[in-house]
């Protein structure tokens, strides 16, 4: 691919505040057009990954390419094609949703203040209304409407779900399957909230621990792997693969494995794996901080 296939990448790239890493060595890339979802736990780094991504921060170690182009020579054109919603979607309270779109106008060259307005009137947001006034959920939609109309080529967004219920997350997450659909951008956002994320995400990057543990097409990544059951043991499996993780019961083993890992010994059963449970998996995993990634085999 060349460097504008990818809208993302990374190389060595970590954060460190005073003795804390917040990021460390993480090297990935993201093919442009694609949702990816970065999922890990409290703390585990995101949102100093995408601060990273958006040039907010600048880095202890390594390097950010966006849209082609470094990360430490972001140029006005560059940072004009990215668009960040920070966590909470901070909007400024005070304001209507008309200053709000002005406001928006005069700093973004290519605003579209059509599309705000036409999303705004969809569901039934007044312009004449203070920030301050509107719901958890309707803040959430202006901050994406003004994110939107930005008419970016690069969306990152950092949990924009986290304060929304169950129904306005699922709005949410329609106008923004809508916008790709409308503009085929690459959007990448972080959220803690797994089983929604299979309906809108196409590649994955799992955090935890500041360091990245998974990274991939999702289609790939839940074909990689499997679950195998067998009787209890540790020691008397013959077919190679990567164990991700193991536990036993009093009578039986389940490994979930990557690569290979096929249930040779007779009593073992395969089976495939969904999304959440393969994330769960990642995240149960103990910290690593060495150089190579911690893969454990099964045992010949
Ligand atoms: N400005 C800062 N100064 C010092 N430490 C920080 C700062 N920002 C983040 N950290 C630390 O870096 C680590 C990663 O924080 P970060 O906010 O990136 O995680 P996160 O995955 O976004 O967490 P959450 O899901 O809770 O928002 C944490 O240990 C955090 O305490």
């Amino acid at each position: 691919m060349t460097a504008t296939e990818y809208a993302l990448r990374t190389d060595g790239l970590g954060k460190r505040y005073r003795r804390t890493w917040a990021l460390r060595d993480c090297s990935l890339s993201i093919p442009t057009g694609r949702v990816t979802a970065l999922v890990g736990p409290n703390g585990a780094g995101k949102s100093t990954f995408l601060r990273l991504v958006v040039g907010l921060l600048a880095p202890t170690t390594g390097s950010v390419e966006v849209l082609g182009r470094s990360s430490a020579t972001n140029t006005p054109e560059v940072l004009s094609r990215i668009g960040f919603l920070a966590q909470d979607h901070p909007l400024y309270q005070h304001f209507t949703v008309a200053e709000l779109l002005r406001l928006g106008r005069s700093c973004n060259l290519r605003f579209d203040q059509g599309l705000a307005e036409r999303r705004l009137a969809q569901l039934e947001i007044p312009l004449d209304r203070k920030a301050g006034a509107l719901s958890g959920g309707q803040q959430a939609q202006v901050a994406l409407a003004l994110a939107l109309a930005k008419r970016p080529d690069l969306l990152v967004l950092d949990e924009p779900m986290a304060s929304l219920d169950p129904v306005a997350r699922l709005e949410f997450l329609q106008a923004l399957m809508g916008a790709v659909a409308e503009n085929g951008m690459t959007v990448l956002f972080s959220s803690h909230v797994v089983p929604e994320l299979e309906r809108v995400c196409d590649h994955l990057v799992v955090l935890n621990h500041s360091q990245v543990t998974l990274v991939g097409d999702i289609d790939a990544l839940v074909g990689e792997h499997r679950m195998l059951v067998g009787p209890r043991t540790t020691t008397d499996l013959d077919r190679s693969g990567t164990v991700v993780e193991a536990s036993h019961s009093e009578r039986h083993t389940t490994l979930l494995v990557r690569d290979g890992g096929v249930a040779a010994a007779p009593g073992w059963q395969a089976s495939p794996v969904g999304l959440e449970d393969l994330v769960l998996a990642y995240l149960r995993r103990p910290a690593r901080h060495g150089a190579e990634p911690a893969r454990t085999e099964v045992p010949a």
